[in-house]
């Protein structure tokens, strides 16, 4: 093997997502089946035990592709020349909160995490935030990188981009392989826009498809914007294995790019597009070639779309201004 292993940091590795996440890393899910890994695991100090345990059943899985695995507390430690960074470890929400009732716990895991990157990260770094509320914590860590390009940090909305396929696929008899150009807009919280009008079902308009705005505004968005809360009710723990799938589908379109004549939701800083306002990390529907997003441009946002945005972008606002007044930012 000649290519050098790329150093890929995930914060939060004795979790559950963790669990779920650094097996398939390992495996070559995340960058490629021919690109060797380095991992290092960034945990609390008392949870350094459990995530050794990790450690030790990923050697037992022999992965000709993982290179080393290094586990520390430190940051600094964690991602002193990481290549991509996916920032798990935040406190998960329980039965009948709020992903942004976890704003004043979680926000401040990032500042301390954003400098690290800042001081120690290879100068490709790519950064995924997962831990919630995903959006802000990502725009925390950014505002505390002010040496990194804002772009390289970015926040996951493909787990609803994910629901959001399936429930459209099962409601139109489809397979989710047909349904192309689907977004989700906004914060990852009960206020994002999953939006079908550009969507694409086996080539045909996804919303004349459906033919349902009733179906669309009372079953398909809410079911899709509270599935986490349904998943919670369901599970007595949050989404981990589908969170885990998620970060991967990231990640990996991130590095390797979007199919020709689709496109993928991404939580990104706003350049203005759409009328969200420019360093919000907002949702958008993006194509990615050579490693580099691109908001696509140009779609035509009606009424029923326009409302919901602007709701959901009011929320990042007000979660912007809550963390400006705590001083994260
Ligand atoms: N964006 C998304 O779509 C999703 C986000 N999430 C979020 O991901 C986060 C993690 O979820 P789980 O793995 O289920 O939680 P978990 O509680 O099982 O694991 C979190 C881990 O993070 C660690 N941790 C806490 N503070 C840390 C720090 N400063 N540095 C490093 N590690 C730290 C904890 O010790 C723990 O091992 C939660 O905030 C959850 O809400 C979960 C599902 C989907
Ligand atoms: O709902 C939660 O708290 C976990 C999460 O973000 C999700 O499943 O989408």
């Amino acid at each position: 093997m000649t290519r050098t292993p790329v150093n890929v940091t995930v914060t939060g590795a004795a979790g559950q997502i963790g669990y779920a996440l650094l097996f398939r890393i390992a495996s070559g899910q995340l960058l490629g089946a021919d690109v060797p890994v380095k991992l290092r695991l960034l945990e609390i100090t008392p949870a350094l035990k459990a995530a050794e345990g990790t450690a030790m059943e990923l050697d037992d899985c022999a992965f000709p592709l993982l290179q080393g695995i290094e586990i520390t507390d430190d940051p600094n430690v964690a991602f002193d020349g990481a290549n991509v960074a996916l920032l798990v470890g935040a406190r998960p929400r329980t039965k009948g909160m709020e992903r942004g009732d976890l704003l004043e716990a979680n926000g401040g895991i990032f500042k301390p995490q954003g400098q690290a990157i800042n001081a120690h990260a290879a100068d490709d770094i790519r950064v995924l935030v997962v831990g919630n509320p995903a959006n802000t914590n990502a725009l925390i860590a950014q505002a505390a990188a002010p040496d990194v390009p804002a772009e390289r940090f970015t926040a996951m909305t493909r787990l609803d981009h994910n629901r959001a396929l399936t429930q459209l696929a099962k409601k139109t008899g489809s397979s989710v392989s047909d349904i192309k150009r689907l977004t989700i807009w906004g914060n990852h919280s009960a206020t994002q826009y999953p939006d079908i009008f550009h969507a694409t079902i086996a080539g045909k308009n996804a919303a004349e498809v459906v033919n349902d705005e009733k179906w669309l505004a009372e079953d398909f968005i809410p079911t899709v914007a509270k599935r986490g809360a349904a998943i919670i009710e369901a599970r007595g723990a949050s989404s981990a294995a589908s969170a885990a799938n998620a970060a991967i589908d990231h990640v990996h379109t991130w590095v390797n790019g979007t199919a020709d004549g689709d496109w993928v939701s991404m939580g990104i800083p706003s350049d203005g597009s759409y009328g969200v306002p420019e360093g919000l990390i907002s949702s958008f529907p993006v194509t990615v070639k050579d490693g580099k997003y691109e908001i696509v441009q140009g779609l035509e946002i009606n009424e029923f779309s326009r409302t919901r945005i602007d709701a959901s972008v009011k929320e990042l606002e007000e979660e912007r201004e809550a963390v400006r007044s705590l001083g994260l930012i």
